[in-house]
């Protein structure tokens, strides 16, 4: 049974078709990628799946519920958390804040015994408090906790923002161009990382990203949009034997 199902959504910006009918269904563990040139629709189906988008057309299914123009919100909720393309952190947030707030999704306690720190809400923040140790733990920033978010290399704070994706306790994790601007060794460390947490967490993974050395390492299946059209879909060594990737995508522009 699969994790994510699109049934042919379809995202329209006035006569422009940014994704035309993409069908991709996920099972549960996978880790699968979406690749395609600069303005084939990755970053628009993202919008779609993760509910910033109603699809124009076409429905999405996550474990089996209809979630389609499902607000963002209530499709975290559901169990769905995203990274974004630009690094979204509260970047004058202590690391652990960051987390914290995060959290916050989680917590009970209404207004007024958060307000009043009234027991209730204590013994939520305390548990929180402890949630927020353990996802540090297991992305190595338990040392930099203190630290302002901003502070930290590029790769730590990608690894943050994927920490605080965690925070909300995610079946499927989106990430939008996870080794954007990443050295070769941040590169190298973040794919044994997502690994790692597709293990740990139990997740199931879906990626954009250009750095094709990335994608064809950890990705189980890859689909490939152009002009907002799925032109191929397939394993890694299939998707680089296909004629038809190789013309629109591989063979220019690797490392956009
Ligand atoms: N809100 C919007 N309004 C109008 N057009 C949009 C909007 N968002 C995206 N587009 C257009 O839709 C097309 C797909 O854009 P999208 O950002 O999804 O591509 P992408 O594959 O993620 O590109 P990149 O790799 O550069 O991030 C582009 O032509 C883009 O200009």
């Amino acid at each position: 049974m699969s994790l994510l199902k699109t049934n042919a959504i379809t995202m329209q910006f006035g006569g422009l078709t940014a994704v035309n009918e993409l069908s991709l269904a996920i099972d549960k563990g996978e880790i699968v990628a979406v690749i395609g040139p600069n303005g084939a629709g990755k970053t628009t189906a993202f919008n779609m799946i993760t509910g910033v988008y109603k699809p124009t057309k076409g429905n999405i299914q996550f474990n089996d519920q209809d979630i389609t123009g499902l607000k963002p919100h209530l499709i975290t909720k559901q169990g769905m958390a995203r990274t974004f393309q630009n690094i979204r952190l509260f970047k004058d947030l202590s690391v652990e804040d960051n987390i914290f707030i995060a959290q916050h999704l989680h917590l009970k306690a209404n207004l007024y015994q958060a307000m009043f720190r009234l027991p209730g809400y204590q013994k939520e923040e305390k548990l929180i408090l402890e949630k927020v140790f353990f996802l540090l733990e297991k992305v190595g920033l338990a040392d930099l906790s203190r630290e302002k978010a901003s502070s930290l290399p590029y790769g730590l704070q990608r690894k943050l923002e994927i920490a605080r994706a965690l925070a909300t306790d995610p079946q499927l994790l989106l990430l939008d161009e996870p080794a954007a601007g990443m050295n070769p060794k941040e590169t190298e460390d973040l794919t044994r990382f997502i690994r790692q947490i597709r293990d740990e967490f139990d997740l199931t993974i879906l990626l954009i990203e250009h750095h094709m050395q990335v994608v064809m390492d950890i990705s189980n299946r890859i689909y490939v949009l152009d002009y907002g059209v799925t032109i191929a879909e397939g394993t890694p060594v299939e998707i680089q034997n296909n004629e038809r990737v190789i013309q629109a995508y591989l063979g220019v522009d690797e490392d956009a």
